[in-house]
């Protein structure tokens, strides 16, 4: 038997997605496989999940878990090896996986995700993993149900964001079913309240986040938000990996979302992608006029505020601006009227839409990533593989993963993008007339998007880490 590893995540792709983690999580196995690490995946069985099983198996039989009957089941789905969670009192409802469909979080979450945890704490000792990697705050109490269970199964706890951590009044505590010892600072207390992802943090034998630089900035106060104190008592077992990209599915020369397919070497038909993404948002359809386009959630994280107010320099410099995502309310009325002031240059779609998202990476000549903090950020690199350079703020994952087109760079030729001083709209504006000016530089501009292509962007690399790291607790803890 090989290396056997319990994935435990509130998210995989292309089950189950609202943001990063789905594709973190859907994509890293098949990367770990190559590393001889074999990888089953535990999901909550919200309806998408329970509907995309074909022909499930119970593995374990909870008939009285967190308020009502629930089950294990085991399925081969969508190239994953998977366990999920069937809790009809919990999951089986319309809606998001964490939000109520009028808006606003689901009031049980704290008990939904609890028994989601439990369970997958208790199908490790069931089925009999080596290690167990618990990803964010949905998971978080992983590590807790498995530190008070008979058999000691080491995990692994990654965090995809410091910004989301599960804190949930103390009177939750009872219903846990986790030993009294557990509710104290060295536990999953937190400020009073009890904190998923602190109980994560605390009780993991190694925690990893998803780019070095992030890794490094959640020490500090303003990056730790709250938890920094902690992480630096425990910052030998912390580690930075950077994510990848499943460089199969998101693929160019294959990616049926595209109005035409295209590689590294003939780059011609991004025109016809191009087109296609001006009509989509109401553009004029132009191809010699510089497209920058901007998907994500809109969350005061992805600062798409800053780019409504550095975007003048766009407007005032011929080029358009297309824009993706959903969330803030304010913000999405911020895009919207934006897009009014500028009809024919600028157009928004409010919603979460994957083929819409893929046509704008394979169409835009450049992505714009102005985050006030990235722990990764998935979105400059899918801008690098599908040959949209990236101006990015300098900050997490992106400052690792974009190389800037200073002089020098350009000199060396390694350019792969623009950087700006993260968190300023003034600095956003700097590097967007930069992008513009370098883009009307064709040949420059040219040989920064081939840099990009030719970019490894894939698992590879990191599911190296990521092994090591897992096979490293087991011989450690196990
Ligand atoms: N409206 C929309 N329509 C279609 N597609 C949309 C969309 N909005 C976003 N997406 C897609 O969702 C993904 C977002 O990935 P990110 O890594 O940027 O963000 P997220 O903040 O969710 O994840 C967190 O976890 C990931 C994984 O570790 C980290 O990279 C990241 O820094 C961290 O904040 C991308 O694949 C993007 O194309």
């Amino acid at each position: 038997m090989g290396f056997e590893v319990l994935a435990v995540t509130s998210e995989a792709y292309p089950l189950i997605k609202t943001g990063g983690l789905a594709d973190a999580a859907g994509a890293l196995p098949a990367a770990l496989a190559q590393e001889d690490v074999s990888v089953r995946t535990m999901l909550p069985g919200y309806r998408a999940v329970m509907s995309a099983l074909a022909k499930p198996r119970v593995v374990l039989d909870l008939p009285r878990h967190f308020g009502g009957a629930a089950r294990v089941l085991a399925a081969r789905e969508a190239g994953l090896d998977l366990l999920v969670l069937d809790a009809p009192h919990l999951f089986d409802r319309p809606g998001g996986p964490y939000v109520a469909p009028g808006g606003g979080e689901w009031g049980d979450n704290a008990i939904r995700f609890a028994a989601f945890a439990s369970a997958a704490a208790l199908a490790a000792q069931h089925v009999g993993v080596s290690a167990v990697h618990a990803h964010d705050w949905q998971a978080g109490l992983v590590p807790a149900y498995l530190r008070f269970a008979p058999k000691r199964i080491p995990c692994l706890f990654t965090i995809h964001n410091m910004a989301f951590q599960g804190k949930f009044p103390a009177s939750v505590f009872p219903t846990l079913g986790l030993p009294p010892q557990a509710f104290a600072r060295e536990g999953l207390e937190y400020y009073g309240a009890v904190g998923f992802l602190k109980a994560g943090l605390w009780f993991a034998d190694a925690i990893n986040t998803v780019s070095p630089s992030y890794a490094e900035e959640i020490l500090t106060p303003e990056g730790g938000m709250g938890l920094d104190g902690l992480l630096r008592g425990r910052a030998g077992d912390l580690h930075g990996i950077l994510n990848g990209l499943d460089v199969v599915d998101w693929n160019p020369e294959t990616d049926r979302h595209l109005a035409a397919r295209f590689s590294a070497a003939d780059t011609a038909p991004r025109a016809m992608n191009k087109a296609a993404v001006q009509k989509a948002f109401g553009l004029a359809v132009d191809p010699d006029v510089p497209l920058f386009a901007f998907i994500g959630r809109l969350a005061w994280q992805k600062g798409a505020d800053l780019l409504l107010e550095a975007a003048r320099v766009l407007m005032d410099g011929g080029a358009q601006l297309a824009l993706i995502g959903s969330g803030d309310a304010a913000l999405e009325q911020a895009c919207n009227a934006f897009a009014a002031a500028h009809p024919g240059r600028a157009g928004v779609f409010i919603g979460f839409d994957e083929g819409r998202a893929r046509q704008v990476y394979g169409g835009a000549d450049a992505m714009v990533v102005p985050s006030r903090f990235e722990p990764c950020g998935l979105v400059q690199l899918s801008a690098l593989r599908y040959g949209a350079p990236p101006v990015v703020a300098r900050t997490g994952g992106l400052a690792d993963t974009i190389i800037d087109a200073s002089p020098m760079a350009l000199a060396a030729g390694c350019a792969t993008g623009v950087q700006v001083a993260p968190g300023r709209a003034d600095a956003l504006a700097a590097g967007l007339r930069r992008a513009l000016a370098l883009f009307r530089d064709a040949p420059t501009w040219r040989a920064i998007r081939a840099r990009g292509m030719a970019t490894d962007v894939s698992w590879g690399p990191s599911a190296k880490r990521y092994a090591a790291l897992l096979k490293g607790i087991a011989a450690r803890h196990g």
